[in-house]
């Protein structure tokens, strides 16, 4: 990842296409700017030697000069992602399905919960898989290391380290590969966070959304895209169980509404463009590999660390729950929804796109303090709890999911109850913990 030269890392940065390149201001700039540091060396005499070395520079490794690039592809010998050849070719054989029958992946947020679960279960089944994550600070980026090396990479998934903003590496893996679909799941997620970052939501969840989006929509052939939407569009919502025909106009927290307003600018594309765009709202998803943001994650340590966690309620008492989804079952979910998703048309088609939003949840909530009762029984330590007020933080009182046009839709059905659930997770916490970090337990 580290480029070798400067200079030519620099140009690598700039699209092009054969024929056309055209250095941007600021690399012609930045060139004059390290030629000016040479020549402004007393030593005067040095000027032949810069000029020939300029010269030789550009004969032999400027990206327009020999291998003419596909489409507009740089074929520089240094690229952000590594020896270009050698990036284009392993991101082709990642892209490969086992068979002529299967599909073309690009999933987004690779490295993250979801994306790693579902990138392994597409390649697994034959589909080609190519990942793409920032590896973003959000939480330890050694999770996200590990789940590339320990599922992502024994998987054969090859992962870009990019991120959805780049629209210049977004056109440039949509020029190597051509994908029937692509799983999109890069996200700022998290709820409370949000009133401690809230413009990292918009540009991950807005800007970012929108980057794919006009991607997706330049390509002749455009794949169709299933992507996370989430359970917390729902936000005040008091109707239960949440069935997709309900408001969804009273957000609770910041992600929420980056969320929502995923869905509508889906919609927008989709309607003009012919975009097939089917949205996902996850409701609370857990398991082995999890996010170290969520309850059950760190509930998990600090019960382990003898720390005290803080258990809210509602009003009066008010029992505060989520309808835990078990990880398998949603990317079971996702599977579904690639398989069933129609083609995009782009926008010169008669018909157009399909647009779907559909519930994936488990349909069982659980209050917070049976998730800790479970969590105790399972890692046979007594939790020291504290009952606070729900903080007006972004939280809702309580999620549960009608799953009726899932049913219908993916022919989805969630196996696993929370115990069994928490229990594969507490057996992975335990194994990964044991191993990476023993002293600080
Ligand atoms: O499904 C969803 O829509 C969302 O699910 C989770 O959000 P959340 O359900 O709030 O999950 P947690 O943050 O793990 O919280 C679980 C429950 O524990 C409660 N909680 C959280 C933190 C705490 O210190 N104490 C506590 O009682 C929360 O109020 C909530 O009821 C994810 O973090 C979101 O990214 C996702 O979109």
């Amino acid at each position: 990842m580290i480029p070798l030269n400067p200079i030519l890392s620099h140009i690598d940065n700039i699209p092009s296409t054969a024929g056309k390149f055209k250095p941007e201001k600021s690399s012609v700039c930045y060139i004059h700017h390290r030629l000016r540091f040479h020549i402004s060396h007393p030593k005067l005499t040095l000027w032949p030697i810069i000029f020939l070395s300029f010269i030789l520079f550009f004969f032999f490794l400027s990206p327009t000069s020999t291998t003419a690039p596909r489409r507009g592809l740089r074929t520089t010998t240094t690229t952000s992602h590594g020896g270009s050849s050698r990036w284009e070719t392993r991101l082709k054989s990642s892209a490969k399905p086992r068979s002529c029958t299967g599909h073309t992946v690009l999933v987004t947020g690779a490295v993250g919960f979801i994306g790693a679960h579902a990138s392994v279960a597409l390649k697994r089944r034959g589909d080609g898989v190519v990942g793409l994550d920032n590896f973003n600070r959000y939480y330890d980026v050694n999770l996200k290391h590990s789940r590339k090396s320990k599922l992502l990479d024994r998987a054969g998934v090859f992962v870009v380290e990019g991120d959805i903003n780049d629209d210049v590496l977004l056109r440039r893996i949509f020029d190597l590969v051509q994908f029937t679909h692509v799983l999109h799941l890069a996200a700022q997620a998290g709820v409370r966070y949000a009133m401690i970052n809230p413009n990292s939501y918009i540009k991950s969840n807005i800007d970012g959304f929108v980057n794919l989006l006009e991607a997706v929509k330049s390509i002749t052939e455009p794949p169709a895209m299933v992507w996370a939407s989430s359970s917390s569009v729902y936000g005040l919502n008091s109707k239960v169980p949440f069935s997709e025909k309900d408001r969804t106009d009273q957000p609770a927290s910041l992600y929420a509404a980056t969320k929502k307003a995923g869905e509508e600018i889906a919609h927008a594309y989709n309607h003009i463009y012919g975009l097939s765009i089917t949205g996902l709202r996850f409701f609370t998803v857990y398991g082995p590999w999890g996010r170290p943001d969520m309850a059950y994650f760190f509930f998990t340590k600090d019960i382990l660390n003898r720390k005290e966690i803080s258990i809210f309620e509602g009003d009066n008492h008010g029992t505060i729950a989520r309808d835990f989804t078990y990880i398998d079952d949603v990317v079971k979910g996702c599977l579904s929804a690639i398989d069933t998703a129609n083609k995009s048309s782009g926008n010169g088609g008669k018909k157009k796109g399909e647009f779907r939003i559909i519930n994936l949840g488990n349909t069982s909530p659980v209050s917070v303090h049976k998730l800790v009762r479970i969590l105790e029984k399972l890692l046979k330590m007594k939790a020291k709890k504290k009952v606070v007020l729900m903080p007006r933080n972004g939280d809702v009182a309580l999620t549960h999911a009608n799953i009726s046009l899932a049913r219908i839709e993916l022919g989805y059905e969630p196996r696993m109850d929370l115990e069994m659930g928490l229990k594969k997770f507490v057996k992975w916490y335990l194994d990964y913990y044991d191993v990476k970090k023993k002293s600080s337990w």
